[in-house]
C-alpha cells in the first residue's frame, strides 16, 4: 500500500518517532522512503543512526519531498512551521496531523492544500499499542484514506470518525488518557510502599493488576460495573475501598479532568 511512497515527518519528537518506528517495524516502508525534519543536529544524527532514515533541517525540503507529509510538532510551534510551507504540497499529496487541537481548516488554509487528515494517537503507539482516532477532509480521496489508515495503523489500533468535533473529544480520552492511567499507577504503587511493600513488588502488583483487568474486561465483554460488583464481597475490602473512592469524588474528578482536556484541545485549536 505504501510501496515507494515518500513519507516526510516534520517534527520528529516522541510522536514523530513513534510513527517512524511503527512504519519500519511493520515493514510498511523501507528506511529510505522516510525523510524526517528536525531543527537539532544531534537529534537528526540520532534518528538516522537508529533507523537508517534520511533527515534534514529544512521543513520546506521535507514537505516538497513527501507525498505523505506528517506534522508532529507541538501546537504552539505550528504557527511558525506552517506559513513557510504554503503551496509546497502537490494536489495528490496528503498532509497528516497528529497535533492536539489543530483543525483541518487551519491546515488547509495555511498550506493552501485541501487533502488533510487530522488524527489523535497516544503514547502507547511507541510500542505499537496505540489508539488513534482520525478524520479526513472531504478532499481526501479513497487512495489517500488508505495511506492514512496504513500509516496510523502502524501505531496500533486506528478508528476513522466522520465528524471532526470527535477529535477534541478523543484528545481528552485516548490522547490524554495514558496520563490518567499512569497517575493512577503511580498513586497505587506509592500507597503499596506506604503499606510496607517494596517498590519492586508494588510495581509488579500494580502493573499486572492493570493489565489483567483490562484484558479481562475486553475478553469477557462484561460491563465494568458487573466486573466491579464481582470483586466486591459483602462487608469486604473492595466495598470499604470503593466507599472511600466515591466519597473522594473519583468519578466526578475524572469527568472534570476529561472536560478540562477537551476544553483545552478546543482552545489550542483557536489560539495555538
Ligand atoms: N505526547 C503525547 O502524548 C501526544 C502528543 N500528540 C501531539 O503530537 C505532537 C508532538 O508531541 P510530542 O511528540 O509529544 O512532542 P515533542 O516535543 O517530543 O516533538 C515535537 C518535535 O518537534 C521539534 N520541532 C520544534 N520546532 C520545530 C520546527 N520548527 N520544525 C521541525 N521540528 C520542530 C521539536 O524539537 C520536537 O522534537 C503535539 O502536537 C501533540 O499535541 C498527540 C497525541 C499524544
Ligand atoms: O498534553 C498534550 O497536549 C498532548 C496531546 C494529547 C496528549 N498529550
Amino acid at each position: 500500500m505504501l510501496s515507494d511512497l515518500p513519507i516526510a515527518v516534520i517534527g520528529a519528537g516522541a510522536m514523530g518517532e513513534a510513527i517512524i518506528g511503527g512504519l519500519l517495524r511493520n515493514e510498511l516502508v523501507a528506511a529510505d522512503q522516510i525523510l524526517a525534519s528536525h531543527p537539532r543536529e544531534d537529534r537528526r544524527r540520532e534518528l538516522s543512526h537508529h533507523y537508517g532514515i534520511q533527515t534534514t533541517h529544512d521543513n520546506l525540503a521535507a514537505a516538497q519531498w513527501g507525498r505523505v507529509v506528517i506534522f508532529a510538532v507541538k501546537p504552539q510551534q505550528l504557527r511558525r512551521v506552517l506559513p513557510p510551507l504554503r503551496g509546497a504540497l502537490r494536489d495528490d499529496d496528503l498532509a497528516i496531523s497528529v497535533i492536539a487541537g489543530a483543525t483541518i481548516a487551519s491546515f488547509a488554509e495555511a498550506l493552501d492544500h485541501q487533502a488533510v487528515v487530522r488524527s489523535m494517537p497516544n503514547t502507547p503507539a511507541q510500542i505499537g499499542c496505540g489508539m488513534t482516532v482520525w478524520t479526513a477532509a472531504p478532499a481526501v480521496n479513497e487512495r489517500q484514506r488508505g495511506w492514512a489508515a496504513t500509516v496510523l495503523g502502524a501505531l496500533g489500533r486506528e478508528l476513522f470518525v466522520d465528524n471532526e468535533t470527535y477529535l477534541d473529544m478523543a484528545t481528552a480520552i485516548n490522547g490524554t488518557g495514558p496520563a490518567y492511567v499512569f497517575l493512577m499507577m503511580e498513586a497505587m504503587i506509592d500507597a503499596g510502599v506506604h503499606l510496607g511493600l517494596s517498590r519492586r513488588i508494588a510495581e509488579e502488583l500494580v502493573q499486572q493488576t492493570m493489565l489483567g483487568s483490562v484484558q479481562y474486561a475486553i475478553q469477557s465483554g462484561l460491563h465494568p460495573a458487573q466486573l466491579r460488583n464481582a470483586v466486591t464481597s459483602p462487608g469486604g475490602t473492595s466495598a470499604a475501598a470503593l466507599s472511600e473512592l466515591e466519597r473522594g469524588g473519583l468519578r466526578t474528578v475524572l469527568a472534570d479532568a476529561i472536560w478540562a482536556a477537551y476544553r483545552r484541545s478546543v482552545e489550542l485549536g483557536r489560539n495555538g
